[in-house]
């Protein structure tokens, strides 16, 4: 195995992300690849020094190394003291291109640049730095959310190709990196059962749903300006619903799998182009979550309460072709709530015709993938004890493989290799701003009203019952 060398610079370095998850997972991707030794630099603004740095690299590989298991567990702990022995700091304003140029200069090799910073800063970092600042065959990771709006993300995207070739960005989506979503793809296009269904003639509805006990958890700082609808639903959900959605590409290959997804978002509109009548918005009050006591949203620090920031949001699509007219996709994810669910499910249609004689169970029956943990559940009418025409409904479940890395560390192999399979494409970042955009402006004017939902609670009420459709839809 030929030896490669590369330097990582994650600009953002003194933030929560990178110890977190950008660490962590950067084991998992060093056990993978153990022909690969990475200068890893920590660049930012703060108090950290080499030592400081070292020692949060450590620390941050060994929580990584904890989610391993066998060879690659192995190789990642022979690639530990290297990796911090390489590491440095260096104090850095991101947007100060002279100093960014000269960081990138000082890579010990052909170095990657990870923005893990707000948008509006990778932005303005992006647009300070000329192409001759960046050798040949730099790269540029940019963690969500891909700008800040439709127009921001065009912006963007213009700004990085006139920086590198496109094969050279990686936008960042880690859900594109979970077991689960990529299984998305096996379970469609490799199984006859489920790809036969897998249409408008058979499902009534699809539901795409990412609710977490988690609450704010410290990071009013970010969320507070993005919410659960650009947190969640802008930056994972629609990838996910367009994966559900997209037509089988010829080959999992970087092109043809990236040509399907965009192809599928570019069909999707928000529900009668009614994005008032096609949306919902709801805030966490104060409540009891495993025992433990939630404050409210608006009470926690560093919250502005006038911003009315949404802690769960759910919006309803449809996708405009042959396969999925008039099938309503509710994208839906949520904080603080109390029954968690981490689903994509397909509702089917009743059978065109039950003989009459039988009795017992009918109700529309689901395919659930989980996307967390991996998991599928078919639901089935079946002959249950007794009568074999009384049905009962049963649930044929299976776990599916965990994925050999985390997410981030699957996301991280594909920068360090230089595969952009699991990288959001350029022009589905910009789709997925314009679905959004038109649901932000109408919660701007007031058209939606936030409701609200106790923190432990399952959301409010009235969410039990799906969105009814907008006049003419
Ligand atoms: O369940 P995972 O993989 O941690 O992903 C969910 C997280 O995804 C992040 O991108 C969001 O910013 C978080 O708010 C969210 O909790």
């Amino acid at each position: 195995m030929a030896a490669r060398e590369t330097t990582l610079i994650i600009l953002g370095a003194g933030g929560d992300l990178t110890k977190r998850l950008l660490v962590p997972g950067l084991a998992g991707a060093l056990g993978r690849a153990p022909e690969l030794s990475v200068e890893l630099i920590g660049a930012g603004h703060g108090d950290h020094d080499d030592a400081a740095w070292q020692q949060l690299v450590r620390e941050a590989l060994e929580v990584g190394l904890d989610e391993l298991t066998g060879d690659v567990r192995a190789a990642a702990q022979r690639a530990i003291d290297a990796t911090v022995a390489s590491a440095r700091w260096a104090s850095v304003d991101a947007t100060d291109r002279e100093a960014l140029a000269e960081l990138v200069g000082s890579a010990a090799h052909p170095a990657i640049l990870y923005f893990a910073l707000p948008p509006s800063v990778t932005i303005d970092a992006i647009a300070a730095l000329e192409p001759g600042d960046l050798p040949e065959g730099t790269r540029l990771a940019l963690e969500k959310p891909f700008g800040f709006d439709a127009e921001s993300a065009a912006r963007l995207n213009g700004l990085l190709a006139g920086l590198v070739p496109d094969e050279c960005v990686f936008r960042v989506d880690h859900f594109l990196g979970k077991s689960t979503v990529v299984n998305l793809l096996g379970l469609r296009f490799a199984n006859r059962l489920f790809e036969a269904v897998w249409n408008r003639e058979h499902v009534a509805r699809v539901d795409i749903v990412y609710d977490e006990t988690l609450a704010l958890e410290g990071r009013a700082g970010y969320y507070d300006g993005a919410g659960a609808l650009v947190d969640m639903v802008q930056s994972h959900l629609l990838l996910v619903a367009g994966i559900v959605a997209m037509e089988a590409p010829a080959a999992i290959e970087p092109a043809d799998l990236h040509g399907s997804l965009v192809q599928a978002l570019r069909a999707m509109r928000v529900r009668g182009d009614d994005a008032a009548a096609s949306s919902r918005r709801a805030r966490y009050t104060e409540g009891e979550l495993d025992g433990t006591t939630v404050p409210a949203y608006e009470t926690e620090d560093g919250v502005d309460p006038s911003r009315e920031t949404e802690t769960l949001a759910e919006l309803v699509l449809t996708v405009e072709n042959t396969r999925w007219a008039g099938v309503p996709f509710t994208l839906r994810s949520g904080k603080a709530v109390g029954r968690p669910a981490k689903d994509a499910i397909l509702t089917l249609k009743p059978v065109a015709h039950r003989p009459s004689g039988f009795t017992g169970a009918g109700e529309a029956p689901r395919i659930t993938v989980s996307l967390t943990p991996e998991h599928l559940a078919v639901e089935l009418d079946l002959n249950g004890p007794g009568d074999p025409l009384d049905l009962d409904r049963v649930v044929v479940e299976t776990a599916f493989g965990a994925g050999e890395l985390t997410a981030y560390g699957e996301v991280l192999d594909g920068v360090l290799d230089g595969d952009p399979l699991l990288s959001v494409p350029a022009e589905a970042a910009e789709l997925c701003w314009q679905l959004i955009d038109p649901v932000l402006a109408a919660w701007r004017e007031g058209s939606v009203p936030l409701e609200e939902y106790p923190a432990g609670s399952a959301g409010p009420e009235a969410w039990r019952s799906p969105l009814a459709p907008p006049h003419g839809a």
